[in-house]
């Protein structure tokens, strides 16, 4: 692993995305350099927080001109580790896990879609895009034989707790959770929850507080 993705803290790993994303879209704009200041007006954070962020990486930035943008895309992923490949399943082919299907944004992060599971009889054997819909019989084998690291749960409530030990059983070293259920995983899985409802209640919050 590469010294710099190594005890990246928490809050720091929260903003690395942020960071990213608004450096990919300047990155095809004929600029080459951004201040913190600039990256400070794009992302909300302070200039001071973000050069203390990316200090923590490295000195990347250079004095009167700001970070060289592409330089800094290359690093971002490799701190991030767009560089190691990971492979991922989607757990539930419903509403939920076929959007995730069509995402675009896996390759770039070094993620590679390998199956998607369910149990219902009507989904399995279709098609998403060229990835087939299996039984969920066949997952735990599946997760071992493709030596699987990533799967992303969008089954019922119900069934998440019981989904997700099947799937660390068979050997996931990470969930993705969009089930809004409280999980409980060993230490050693990393547990990714994905609150689709969080971001309505902020929004909520924001429109709450214009009205007052
Ligand atoms: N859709 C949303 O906007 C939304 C928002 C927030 C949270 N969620 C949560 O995400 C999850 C998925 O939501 P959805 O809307 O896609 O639901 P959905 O009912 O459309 O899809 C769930 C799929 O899981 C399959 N399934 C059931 N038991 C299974 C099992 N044991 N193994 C494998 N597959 C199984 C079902 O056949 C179905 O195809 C739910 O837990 C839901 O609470 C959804």
């Amino acid at each position: 692993m590469d010294k710099r993705s190594e005890n990246i803290p928490n809050i720091i790993i929260r903003r690395l995305p942020i960071y990213y994303k608004h450096l990919k879209k300047l990155k095809n704009r004929a600029k080459e350099y951004i201040s913190s200041e600039e990256l400070a007006e794009l992302t909300g954070f302070s200039s001071s927080l973000i050069r203390k962020d990316l200090s923590y990486f490295g000195n990347f930035g250079r004095k009167s001109y700001g970070y060289d943008i592409y330089c800094l895309l290359q690093e971002l992923s490799i701190i991030m580790g767009f560089n190691h490949p990971k492979n991922l399943i989607i757990v539930g082919a419903g509403h939920l896990g076929q959007a995730l299907v069509h995402n675009k944004g896996y390759e770039e992060r070094g993620y590679k879609l390998k199956g998607v599971f369910d149990k219902n009889p009507k989904l399995i054997g279709l098609f998403l895009d060229d990835i087939k819909i299996r039984s969920v019989e066949e997952m735990c084998d599946f997760v071992k034989e493709e030596k699987i690291d990533i799967a992303a749960l969008t089954v019922p409530k119900g069934v998440a707790q019981k989904t997700a030990e099947l799937l660390i059983e068979a050997g996931v070293i990470g969930i993705w959770d969009f089930t809004e259920v409280a999980l409980k995983v060993p230490n050693n899985i990393l547990l990714e929850e994905q609150h689709i409802n969080e971001g309505l209640c902020k929004l909520s919050c924001k429109i709450n507080q214009n009205f007052n």
